[in-house]
């Protein structure tokens, strides 16, 4: 399964400290598995240099490549978040032109991004590094920067860092000295570093994600990237779990079925599933809220409102799909759709903070094959609201 999309806020306990604890081991030349036995071993200080100051010429778009907004967040903020996420990094420095300046600040402050400090780009990729660098060598008065160990240097566009690969970039670091091989195929970066810093380096094997944004195409590249990695996930919230021949379980089955490679959770906010909070803090972006037993919308805006509490949306588009049965036996179909129809309202409400929400009725035939394959309609629906996160169907009631 793809990792889970990068994580927020603190880092949560034993692990993260555990790779502390092996890049304390990297600091020192120790075994990670040994410093990993001596917890209170003293970690190096670690921080990041962010070059974001380029006008992305090779895009051919008005705005910097590192401005450009995938799923409407900039692309500079997914990579952010996937160094921030790191807790044994210390600081990160990001190099921006004056101009953008201001944008940048607007963008820390809008996804609430920590330990970021600010420096003015260079002309160059170069000039802008060796700004960061600056900042953190020199000790400014002023400054909440300190000397760092080691400084790992990334581009603001080349947002699907994992912590595995830094956590070997800082090894090799203390590590490893310079082979030719390393000057032969490595970056220019290598040879910066031993002509101007007289520091040996050491190529490190990335992931073939770590690919730097630079055509357009790289930016549709990321986007289904980062929708496929949020999909991975959904939950259903049935209302009742009484009714096994419900129609409404159903559609769970085919949608679990059908759903093979995806994780499927059954979440409640009864005490039958699983805790609902929990689900929202395992970052599940993903609800199908089945509602069986009514035809409001008192359960959707229960979960509706505990996302809200959650700020889960604040990185990643949540989907909701809200959905409800009619069999063509009733006669109250105009009245069923006309109440239903609420939904854009809520809808409306929601879509400001990031949460996408939309209606699904399901208007079933007693005959067996035709409610199958009525479900199975409803399912494809699901689906797709959840692999293709529209925001243009926001709101829309649809009808299987
Ligand atoms: N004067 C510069 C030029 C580039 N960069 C940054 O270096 C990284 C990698 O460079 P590149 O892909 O070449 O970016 P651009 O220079 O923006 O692209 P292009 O060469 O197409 O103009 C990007 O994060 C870019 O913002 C920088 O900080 N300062
Ligand atoms: O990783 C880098 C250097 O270590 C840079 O991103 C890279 O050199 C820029 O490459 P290009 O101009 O070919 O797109």
């Amino acid at each position: 399964m793809e990792p889970k999309p990068a994580a927020p806020g603190p880092c949560p306990g034993d692990f993260r400290v555990a790779e502390a604890a092996a890049a304390a081991a990297a600091a020192s030349s120790l075994n990670p598995a040994e410093a990993r036995a001596e917890p209170g071993r003293r970690a190096p200080s670690v921080a990041a240099v962010l070059p974001a100051g380029g006008s992305g010429e090779r895009m051919g778009v008005p705005t910097p490549k590192q401005f450009c907004p995938i799923l409407e967040r900039p692309l500079i903020s997914y990579t952010l978040q996937a160094l921030e996420r790191v807790c044994w990094i210390k600081d990160i420095v990001v190099a921006v032109t004056g101009e953008n300046m201001e944008a940048m600040k607007g963008i820390i402050q809008k996804y609430k991004h920590q330990r970021i400090s600010l420096v003015e780009a260079g002309v160059t990729r170069h000039r802008s590094i060796f700004n960061g660098l600056r900042a953190l060598a020199e000790d400014q008065p002023n400054s909440k920067l300190s000397k760092p160990e080691v400084v790992i240097i990334h581009d603001a566009v080349r947002p699907f860092v994992e912590e595995d690969v830094l956590l070997k970039v800082v090894t090799a670091a203390k590590e490893h000295g310079c082979s030719d091989y390393d000057l032969e195929f490595g970056t220019e970066c290598l040879q910066l570093a031993l002509k101007y810093g007289h520091v040996n380096a050491k190529l490190v094997e990335g992931s073939p994600d770590l690919w730097k944004v630079t055509y357009k195409r790289d930016l549709y590249a990321a986007e289904s990237i980062i929708k496929e990695r949020t999909s991975q996930h959904i939950c259903i919230i049935m209302d009742t779990k009484e009714d096994e021949n419900h129609v409404g379980h159903h559609l769970e089955e085919i949608l679990k079925n059908e759903l093979n490679h995806v994780e499927v959770t059954s979440g409640a906010l009864c005490p039958a599933g699983r805790d609902l909070k929990q689900i929202i803090l395992e970052q599940c972006y993903n609800y199908v809220c089945v509602n069986v037993m009514s035809s409001d919308f008192e359960e959707t805006q229960r979960l509706l409102n505990m996302l809200e509490e959650s700020n889960l949306s604040i990185f990643y588009p949540v989907v909701v799909i809200s959905v409800y049965f009619l069999d063509y036996k009733s006669v109250h179909f105009d009245q069923k759709v006309e109440n239903l129809m609420q939904i854009r309202e809520y809808a409306k409400e929601v879509r400001k903070r990031n949460i996408l929400l939309c209606g699904l009725l399901i208007y079933y035939p007693q005959d067996e094959q035709k409610l199958q394959a009525s479900l199975r309609e409803g399912a494809t629906i699901i689906t797709t609201l959840i692999k293709e996160r529209n925001s243009g169907l926001v709101g829309q009631l649809l009808i299987a």
